[in-house]
């Protein structure tokens, strides 16, 4: 890819990076010319090494950080750390979520529902029965993997239009992961969501992303893949 060549997967995009580059204060350039589309309704894999940027990258989606040059955009609106007004539309699963962990399962979710103006109640339960995940426990008392799970069951119940996973399954079985990115698959499927996740592991990126990139050297290659994510076997 040559600098600065934008790289467009659809029309309608849900995420625009124009000319992103983030320098932390302390060193070197981390992202150097990041611009790229990417559409509604699909999953979008990032795989990189250790220290490749996937995280800031992600937390600039977030607007937890600014870039230190270039735009981010989602949904049309421009992200920066004092423009939270896509927080309805948006869900960001880190890696080192501690979110809450003083309140019970049952008052996490009683906010949430105050919080989100589309939030899916029947949805939220029917999902947490599913998982088994305990109403009167406390977050703090709920292992790393059930955690995630209920970040997820926010997520989905919020109705969010765009999913952002940042290396959160990185304990999970194989078998456990597969279960959650088949419940993410029906999201994108029944509502258009749009899935963004990173990972070590080009062959995840191959069994679950419709479109792939590599982060390499502060830059974004889009990989080839074998297969999407919407293998007929799943839904
Ligand atoms: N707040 C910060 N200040 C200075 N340097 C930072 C900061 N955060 C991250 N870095 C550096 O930026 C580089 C990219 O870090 P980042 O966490 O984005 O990578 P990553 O691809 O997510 O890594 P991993 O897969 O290990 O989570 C690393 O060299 C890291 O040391």
């Amino acid at each position: 890819m040559r600098e600065g060549e934008k790289l467009t997967v659809n029309n309608q995009p849900c995420i625009v990076l124009n000319g992103v580059a983030k320098k932390y204060r302390s060193g070197r350039y981390v992202l150097r010319q990041i611009d790229l589309e990417v559409p509604q309704g699909c999953v979008c894999g990032i795989v990189g090494t250790a220290g490749a940027g996937k995280t800031t990258l992600v937390r600039l989606l977030a607007g937890l950080i600014r870039p230190t040059k270039g735009k981010v955009c989602i949904f049309d609106q421009n992200i920066t750390p004092d423009n939270p007004a896509y927080r309805q539309l948006a869900s960001f699963i880190l890696n080192d979520s501690t979110f809450y962990s003083r309140l019970k399962v049952k008052e996490l979710l009683q906010w949430m529902h105050r919080l989100y103006r589309h939030w899916d109640e029947k949805r939220c339960y029917s999902l947490i029965q599913g998982l088994d995940i305990s109403l009167g426990k406390k977050i703090k008392q709920l292992p790393h993997e059930q955690k995630v799970w209920l970040s997820v069951i926010i997520a989905l119940s919020a109705r969010s239009k765009l999913i952002v996973l940042d290396g959160p399954t990185k304990r999970f079985s194989p078998a456990e992961k597969m279960d959650m990115l088949k419940l993410l698959s029906q999201d994108v499927i029944n509502h258009g969501t749009t899935v963004v996740f990173t990972t070590h592991s080009e062959q995840e990126l191959q069994e679950i992303a419709d479109y792939g990139f590599r982060l390499e050297g502060g830059q974004l290659l889009p990989c080839e893949l074998k297969r999407g994510f919407r293998n007929e076997a799943w839904v």
